[in-house]
């Protein structure tokens, strides 16, 4: 057996920091916790554990975007959305993972989980918020948490990623209402005449306004991956639990469904059809 001493290999990591000391391995992987048995509980713990990491960057590279946005680095911010859009689709091609779970292996510990329900994931909530589906109601589960509420009051204190764009748009000489820019929003973004028309001029001329025309796109493309998770969200609940309600008290495939017509940007989408 050849020696990996042989090929260079350091072995000693007594005093040097190894792979699993940078990573935090030791606590990474001794954080899985299953309640049962039932061996699809590691795959589900896992899932939403990956998923909670990959948040966790989305709303790091949201928040970098929107700083490139502020300082007006458009291509700074455009590098940060299209990375934001790979994640979503890393997200996307994860659920192919879980819809190995047949409803017969969820049932054995379903009734473990209590009332716990990703409507609680404040990483998700922070995202949704971030992307400017802002719904002040959607804090409530997180009023025990001091720390939990105080990172959703910030961030909707904040202007969302779309309310930067619009600012942007406006230092570039476009026409877009002042009262959409200068308060941070605390409600869903209502889609407006005036934002509308703005874009079409973008889009009729892209030579003239290639700077936002590229910005549309990249905000296009992120909102037509996270409408293909919500989807397949959708699609695997009802694969797997049918049209029961939510542990987390909603009526479950019914309010899934509802949240597909969300629009993060709406003018982008309807533009279109002006096009
Ligand atoms: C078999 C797997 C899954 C089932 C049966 C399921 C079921 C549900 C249901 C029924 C809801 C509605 C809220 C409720 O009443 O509980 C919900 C919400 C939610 N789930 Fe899942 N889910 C699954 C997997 C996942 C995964 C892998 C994630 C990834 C993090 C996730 C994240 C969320 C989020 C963020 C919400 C809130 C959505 C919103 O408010 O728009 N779920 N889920
Ligand atoms: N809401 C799910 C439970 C569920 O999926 C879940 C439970 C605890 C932690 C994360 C979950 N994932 C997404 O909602 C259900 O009703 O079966």
């Amino acid at each position: 057996m050849r020696d990996p001493a042989d090929d260079g290999a350091e072995t000693d990591f007594a005093r040097r920091m190894s792979y699993g000391d940078y990573l935090s391995l030791g606590t990474l992987l001794s954080a899985q916790h299953p309640l049962t048995d039932a061996p699809d509980e590691l795959l589900f713990i896992i899932q939403h554990q990956t998923s909670e990491l990959w948040m966790k960057l989305m709303l790091s590279e949201l928040d970098t975007a929107r700083r490139a946005l502020a300082d007006d680095r458009p291509d700074e911010a455009f590098k940060m959305l299209a990375r934001v859009s790979r994640i979503m689709e890393q997200l996307n091609s994860a659920w192919d993972v879980l819809r190995t779970m047949t409803p017969s292996d969820y049932t054995t510990f379903r009734d473990r989980l209590g009332q716990s329900s990703g409507f609680q994931s404040l990483q998700y909530r922070l995202v949704e918020y971030a992307l400017g589906n802002r719904n002040a109601g959607m804090m409530k589960p997180h009023a025990h948490d001091a720390d939990a509420t105080r990172a959703l009051e910030t961030e909707l204190a904040r202007p969302s990623l779309y309310q930067e764009v619009l600012a942007f748009a406006d230092r570039r000489g476009m026409a877009v209402p002042a009262a959409l820019l200068h308060t941070p929003a605390r409600t869903a973004h209502a889609p407006d005449a005036a934002v509308q028309a703005m874009w079409a001029e973008v889009y009729r001329d892209t030579r003239a306004h290639w700077t936002l025309y590229e910005m549309a796109e990249k905000l296009v493309d992120l909102e037509d991956y996270f409408r293909r998770w919500r989807f397949n969200h959708v699609t695997t609940v009802e694969r797997v639990i049918g049209f029961k309600r939510g542990t987390g008290g909603t009526a479950g495939v019914d309010y899934l469904k509802r949240m597909l017509a969300v629009e993060l940007f709406p003018e982008l989408w309807h533009v279109r059809t002006a096009l």
